[in-house]
């Protein structure tokens, strides 16, 4: 350390406190990093990696950012997973003895950005903090670009996995030394940052002090947190780590929100992925998913808040009620819809620029463009005044203009202000007299060098002579070539250009003096108002921010029924009759990628009486999987407080909607298909309640065809019996022999998604009737599919063959080519269980029989009683 320069000490000393960051270390104009930090920071930014030092012997690797640019390369280095600290000169170099001090000034990591530039603008960019005390998991989550601030506490490893799913935080906070594998590979799956924090960051004393102390209050009854337990200390270690990280003060975080899982309907993590509601299963991404289809917002606010209303739909009548009575008026006001719509779209990022504000790293055009926003709110209102329901009048009560806030920035600052302070003319004449006399001086120098031009060429008679400033010499005399003889001698030669000569004079010298310290105090100035303005419109942060949860909400209200107008959706009656009734439903996101009216309708009827399990089959791609999927679908934008794609609907809340449709590997957790399919249906039977909806679309699939069935039948009887009342199911399979189910159970109905054979082919018809179906046409399909014709032509004879009950595979065309195994194959015969399921029963009694030992009577009636037994089926038995 010795041998290092005075510079390269104090950059190691302010290394050493932040080892897991890369450092940006600010000389002049740059941000640099050194070591380590500049081989990573190189490769990931594309920048050139020098060495400061060439010639020494062990040079150091540096490479370095422009300042002015430094917030799209930090961007770049968080989302490649790194935490940046800043260090900034925190005196002025001018006025430093010896080495400028240096501090860091903040640390960037993924869940602490405010940025805009880092946040894309319709997600939450959440930090979670998680904290455990016996069994009970406390989740708390912040999103400090919005202030939005909650907390959680769920019972179990599973419960916290599907809440970490639904929030989604970008990093997340747990105790050092807590050994917990299943979480760490949770977020390495998710794209989560994980943070060990000290544990004496979760110390539950200190968390609710420091709560206290933050949110200035009395108790943590202010906010109705006192019967928490490790979500205090979770929410406590997120005020910490912004401590840590130099976050300052953070006045807009001014409220914590505590929720419980039963607020809101349960969606697991397959369910919100299984349902493609964030995005889709296929690589259409985000827009094959519901939010998509639904996501007509207009401000980035509404935007965020539309994805919350969707990831937590409500369970209370009267809440759902309460909003979709304003998205009814919403629907019927057309031209009311349009006005307020106008007016939401001229609303900026108000939630994130107070984030900035509250930072203060809030740059001039921030505050500008939140003036504009805030100008917008007083028309807002008015349009607010004719409205009926209970949610708008509410909202129209509450309304603040913020006149005052937008007013007071408005009247600072100038109309269309510069990005940064660095060169001033940001704020507006009239605000300080001051400011005033220093601007006029400044400006002054233009008419004052004109004068000065004037003067000059008369008295020396050199009609061209000029006076000019550039930024590098300053304020200059320009002589051409030829009129160099008729200088005066006190001009003082400063530079020798092709054709003339620039000088100084001793008068220029003092006027350039005064012009410069003028706009030094200038920009001191106006930068002194500004940062005055950037605080008190932080202090009226929570206002602000109340206003703006307000327009988010109003702009979901107006998205929902701007899609509910245009896409035909209609208002779905609510209740609590365990019914759901749904008359020519829709699936939202498929009948989009269709041509208008291309998509066929169809009928649900699901109650606790007679239609409480439905068991759809059908053949391939007929439709079962677009049917359950649009159920499910509809009552969550039912619960949502929104309308829903069909022609009438009575919906009886539901608490959870459980999914398991198609099978899935899920190879990084080292389950296999069939494993992920039973843990998930496991999942499903231990937490479904009576008032649940289960979407069960082929489970068993993944096994063998009698591990299947059974389990599949097994299942179904389960849900069906389930606490006496029963799951409302729906579920689809290829295994016919279920129809049989709706026989033997009180409360199962059959349905089959109709299709016609026609000339060998297929037509779908995607039609759900009453009654079940014994066929698959899975050949049909294959043949769409384009398996090669000859394994069509081949599979036809098979299944004609076996159709007529021989199971025995016909011969091969002499000529065919033999595969590798098939000669062996067709030797040996098909097993008579892959094809014939329900009579293997009838192969176990034949093989148990012992004819030797009995009478030929005996035997006639064993015959008699097993052609019986053909007719009822092996549970007939
Ligand atoms: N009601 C409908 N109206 C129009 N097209 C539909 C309808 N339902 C389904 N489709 C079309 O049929 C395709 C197949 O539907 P789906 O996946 O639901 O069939 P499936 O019966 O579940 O098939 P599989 O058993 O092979 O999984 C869909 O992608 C869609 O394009």
């Amino acid at each position: 350390m010795s041998k290092l320069t005075p510079m390269m000490q104090q950059y190691l000393e302010i290394k050493a406190r932040y080892p897991d960051a890369l450092l940006l270390y600010r000389m002049g104009d740059f941000y640099e990093l050194f070591m380590e930090d500049a081989v990573t920071a190189a490769q990931i930014l594309e920048i050139a990696l020098t060495s400061r030092d060439k010639n020494a012997e062990n040079p150091i690797p540096m490479c370095g950012v422009p300042y002015h640019a430094a917030d799209s390369y930090i961007a770049r280095l968080i989302a490649a997973g790194h935490k940046v600290a800043i260090c900034d000169q925190v005196e002025d170099p001018k006025k430093a003895k010896g080495l400028v001090r240096r501090e860091v000034t903040r640390v960037v990591t993924p869940g602490l950005v405010v940025e805009s530039r880092n946040l894309s603008s319709k997600d939450p960019n959440y930090l979670g903090a998680v904290a455990e005390a016996r069994g009970t998991f406390g989740l708390a989550y912040l999103d400090i670009s919005t202030a939005d601030f909650q907390v959680v506490e769920v019972v179990g490893q599973e419960a916290l996995l599907d809440e970490l799913h639904r929030v989604s935080p970008k990093e997340l906070l747990v105790p050092e030394g807590w050994a917990a594998p299943w979480l760490e590979r949770s977020c390495s799956q998710r794209d989560m940052a994980l943070t060990w924090l000290e544990e004496s960051a979760f110390d539950r004393k200190r968390c609710e002090e420091r709560l206290i102390e933050h949110f200035r209050i009395h108790s943590l009854e202010s906010f109705g947190l006192q019967h928490m337990g490790p979500g205090i200390q979770a929410a406590g270690a997120i005020l910490e780590y912004i401590r840590k990280n130099h976050l300052g003060d953070c006045t807009h975080l001014r409220k914590i929100t505590p929720y419980a899982p039963g607020d809101f309907m349960h969606l697991d993590e397959a369910t919100v992925r299984n349902l493609e509601l964030l995005s889709s299963l296929s690589t259409l991404g985000r827009k094959g998913s519901l939010l998509h289809v639904l996501d007509a917002t207009l401000t980035p606010m509404g935007g965020r808040r539309l994805q919350r209303w969707l990831r937590y739909p409500l369970v209370r009548l009267e809440s759902i009620r309460y909003r979709q009575e304003a998205v009814a008026e919403m629907v019927d006001k057309g031209s009311l819809r349009a006005s307020v719509r106008g007016h939401l779209g001229k609303i900026l990022d108000v939630e994130r620029i107070m984030g900035r504000v509250s930072v203060g790293t809030a740059n001039p055009r921030d505050l500008a463009a939140l003036a504009r926003s805030l100008e917008i709110l007083p028309q807002i209102k008015e349009l607010l005044a004719e409205a009926e329901s209970p949610f708008l009048q509410d909202m129209a009560a509450d309304w603040d203009d913020l006149e005052d806030v937008a007013s007071k920035i408005a009247r600072t600052l100038v109309d269309d202000p510069p990005l940064s302070l660095a060169n001033g003319g940001v704020i507006r004449r009239g605000v300080d007299p001051e400011l005033d006399r220093t601007t006029r001086l400044a400006l002054d120098a233009k008419s004052w060098m004109a004068d000065y031009e004037v003067q000059e060429r008369e008295k020396t008679g050199i009609a061209s002579l000029k006076v000019r400033y550039n930024k590098v010499f300053g304020y200059f005399i320009e002589v051409s070539k030829a009129n160099l003889a008729l200088v005066p001698d006190h001009y003082v030669r400063k530079q020798t250009l092709v054709n003339a000569e620039r000088f100084i004079t001793d008068e220029l010298k003092t006027f350039e003096t005064q012009v410069l310290e003028a706009d030094e105090k200038r920009i001191q100035l106006e930068e002194q108002i500004f940062v005055e303005l950037r605080g008190w419109v932080a202090q009226e942060a929570p206002r602000i921010l109340a206003m703006a949860g307000r327009v988010a909400e109003l702009d979901c209200v107006a998205c929902l029924a701007e899609v509910a107008a245009t896409c035909d959706y209609c208002r779905p009656e609510l209740d609590e009759s365990g019914v759901i009734e749904i008359r020519d439903g829709r699936h939202p996101v498929i009948e989009r990628f269709l041509k208008d009216g291309a998509f066929v309708p169809n009928d649900v009827m699901l109650d606790q009486e007679e239609n409480q399990v439905l068991l759809i089959t059908g053949p391939n791609m007929a439709g079962k999987s677009t049917i359950l999927r649009q159920v499910a679908l509809i009552v969550l934008m039912a619960q949502m407080g929104g309308f829903v794609p069909a022609a009438r609907a009575r919906i009886g809340l539901v608490d959870r909607i459980f999914t398991r449709v198609g099978a899935s590997d899920d190879l990084t957790r080292g389950r296999s298909t069939f494993m992920v399919e039973m843990q998930e249906t496991a999942h499903i039977l231990l937490q479904a309640t009576p008032q649940s909806l289960v979407i069960l679309d082929e489970i068993g699939r993944g096994t063998s065809t009698f591990d299947g069935l059974s389990l599949a039948w097994a299942v179904a009887e389960y849900l069906h019996d389930y606490q006496d009342r029963g799951v409302k199911t729906l579920f689809a399979t290829h295994y016919h022999e279920l129809t049989e189910l709706a026989d033997k159970l009180p409360r199962a109905k059959n349905y089959n998604v109709a299709v016609k054979e026609f000339e060998n082919d297929i037509l779908f018809f995607h039609r759900l009737l009453p009654g079940g179906t014994n066929r698959s046409y899975g050949i049909h399909v294959a043949q769409l599919a384009g398996l090669p014709q000859e394994v069509i032509v081949r599979a036809r004879e098979i299944l004609a063959r076996l159709e007529s009950g021989n199971h025995r595979p016909p011969e091969r065309h002499p000529g065919a080519p033999a595969g590798k195994r098939s000669r062996k194959k067709a030797k040996t015969g098909f097993q008579m269980s892959l094809f014939q399921p329900s009579l293997e029963w009838l192969r176990d009694e034949i093989a148990a029989l012992d004819l030797d030992r009995m009478t030929p009577l005996a035997a006639l009636q064993t015959l008699y009683a097993l052609k019986e037994q053909i007719k009822t089926g092996p549970s007939g038995k």
